[in-house]
């Protein structure tokens, strides 16, 4: 049996545009990011995608994006699952600062010991975080996670410790009853996925940026191992960036 999957990171952010950490903050697209949407829509239409089922975390610019697709292919029917699990790393205490204020807080040698690190998170997020209550006590969270699973931090390695699970235990069931799936989610959750699906290693999953906007296909076999890897769709040119 083929398993097929289409997952699109997010359009880019007005955070994005900032250069500021975004991870739990809830910022909306930019209109970049709006455009980027709306070309993925018009792709996945041209390839003739035919969704059952979407999953998406609980941000506003993977949902935005989300909507744009399903809204493009005239399928807004299709159930959508929001988890907490495919929501981007949290970036703790850097959440709002941009380069130079993170340089200038920490230093640059511990920027690029960050930078390079699978399993060293950074600061925790605290009360003196500007963004702390907003985060902390949205109502989205009031459900899951719970008290304990509430990150103020995460390295990439705690990221896709929370990730994997719901992949498992919610995604590939929907894969096995030979439902469509498409994921609209963040960098960071969805390298967990790609990670896993291609025995990507600790190093060299941190080498993988996947570019905003642009759709790309798994189809699985039933091992859930790929067939076909990481296939981006696009136009020639969208998909040579
Ligand atoms: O400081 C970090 C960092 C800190 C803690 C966890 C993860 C990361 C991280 O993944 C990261 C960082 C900096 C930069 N580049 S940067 O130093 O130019 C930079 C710093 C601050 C905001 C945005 C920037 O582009 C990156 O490209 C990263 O992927």
């Amino acid at each position: 049996a083929k398993y097929r999957v289409v997952m699109v990171r997010h359009g880019e952010s007005e955070w994005n545009e900032k250069n500021l950490f975004c991870g739990w903050y809830d910022a909306d697209l930019s209109e970049k990011g709006n455009k980027e949407a709306q070309q993925a829509a018009e792709t996945l239409k041209k390839f003739g995608y035919k969704f059952d089922v979407a999953f998406t975390s609980v941000l506003k610019r993977a949902n935005i994006t989300l909507d744009y697709i399903l809204d493009g292919l005239g399928q807004k029917n299709i159930p959508i699952q929001k988890t907490w699990r495919l929501n981007e790393r949290h970036y703790g205490g850097l959440t709002g600062l941009n380069k130079s204020e993170t340089a200038a807080k920490y230093g640059e040698a511990q920027v690029q010991i960050w930078r390079r690190s699978f399993d060293t998170p950074p600061p925790p997020m605290d009360e003196t975080n500007k963004y702390y209550k907003e985060i902390v006590c949205d109502p989205r969270y009031a459900e899951e996670p719970s008290k304990e699973e509430f990150p103020m931090f995460e390295s990439l390695k705690l990221t896709i410790a929370r990730t994997l699970p719901f992949w498992e235990g919610k995604i590939v069931p929907e894969l096995k009853a030979g439902k469509t799936v498409l994921i609209a989610a963040h960098g960071n959750s969805l390298r967990g996925i790609v990670k896993h699906l291609d025995c990507i290693s600790d190093t060299d999953i941190m080498g993988l940026n996947l570019p905003t906007g642009i759709p790309f296909e798994y189809q699985l076999d039933d091992n859930m191992k790929p067939i076909v890897s990481m296939k981006f769709l696009g136009d020639e040119e969208t998909v040579k960036k």
